[in-house]
């Protein structure tokens, strides 16, 4: 793993920048700084500066563990594609197969409330997201405890859900629901890109840098030994300085948001 900001790493960015990227970012902890109340997390009015102009020289995404109705009134843009509950939703036809994740979430959500009511665990949330679920701990008293107990919990639910771990949060998803990776690809094909950028902070996210796919550069937000990604930033507040970076090196390429230019824009 390189650090971005190395000669080595803004090398590689130049080499992996065609005229046709297609610029990815996950929200919480990437564009938007982690907060202790998930309601309050915002874009920083500069970051979302830097996402209209780089809009105009390629096709962004957000793809977010959030579900769409959260994430919608967060931005304050308009990407072109916008992507939720870690990759189900937004996809063209998503809705054909989400019925069953819909339902899942729905019986963990009755069973854990049912669980919770004979072992309520203080500071623990539970955020349903219609498709998946989220069990926040952050407040937990003792947080080592709270993951211990919770995971013997999810090890109950029916169906068994796939449990992804992230900052003080757990994320059950579907076994067979398309994650972030699967969405990026798809997302790839879709607008004919010659290559990706995917910027992330999680474990989610890993889902996208392990991919490996030579025409997607990956990059993590903090360092992190067990990380798939090509490069890291070493925090939140770096991504101005990335996004700054990918606009210079598109402007000089003379690139342009090939989907937004042709008029067409797929849905
Ligand atoms: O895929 P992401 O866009 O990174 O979303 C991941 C989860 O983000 C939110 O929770 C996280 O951010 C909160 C606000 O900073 C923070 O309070 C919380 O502790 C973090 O886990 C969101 O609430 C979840 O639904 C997303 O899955």
């Amino acid at each position: 793993m390189t650090d971005f900001f190395t000669e080595a790493g803004l090398a590689r960015l130049a080499h992996s920048v065609p005229r046709r990227l297609l610029c990815a970012f996950d929200f919480d902890g990437t564009l938007a700084p982690i907060v202790s109340e998930p309601d309050a997390a915002a874009l920083p009015p500069a970051v979302q500066a830097l996402l209209q102009r780089l809009l105009e020289l390629a096709p962004v995404a957000v793809i977010t563990g959030r579900s769409l109705q959260d994430i919608d009134a967060r931005l304050g843009f308009d990407p072109d594609f916008v992507i939720g509950n870690h990759g189900i939703e937004g996809t063209p036809n998503w809705q054909e197969s989400a019925a069953m994740f819909r339902r899942a979430a729905q019986n963990w959500r009755e069973q854990l409330s049912t669980l919770l009511e004979q072992g309520p665990l203080p500071g623990c949330r539970l955020e349903d997201k219609a498709y998946s679920l989220s069990v926040h701990y952050r407040e937990a008293p003792d947080a080592v405890a709270a993951e211990r107990t919770l995971r013997a919990l999810f090890a109950r639910l029916d169906p068994p859900p796939r449990v992804v771990a992230g900052k003080f949060v757990f994320n059950l998803v579907h076994d067979d629901a398309p994650h972030k990776g699967d969405a990026l690809e798809r997302l790839i094909e879709l607008t004919g890109a010659e290559a990706a950028l995917y910027v992330g902070d999680d474990v989610t996210d890993e889902d996208v840098f392990r991919l490996q796919r030579p025409d997607i550069l990956s990059i993590r937000v903090e360092p992190h030994a067990d990380t798939a990604a090509h490069a890291w930033i070493a925090s939140q507040r770096d991504i101005a300085r990335l996004l700054a970076q990918v606009i210079s090196l598109l402007e000089r390429q003379g690139a342009r948001n090939w989907l937004r230019h042709a008029g067409k824009h797929p849905e």
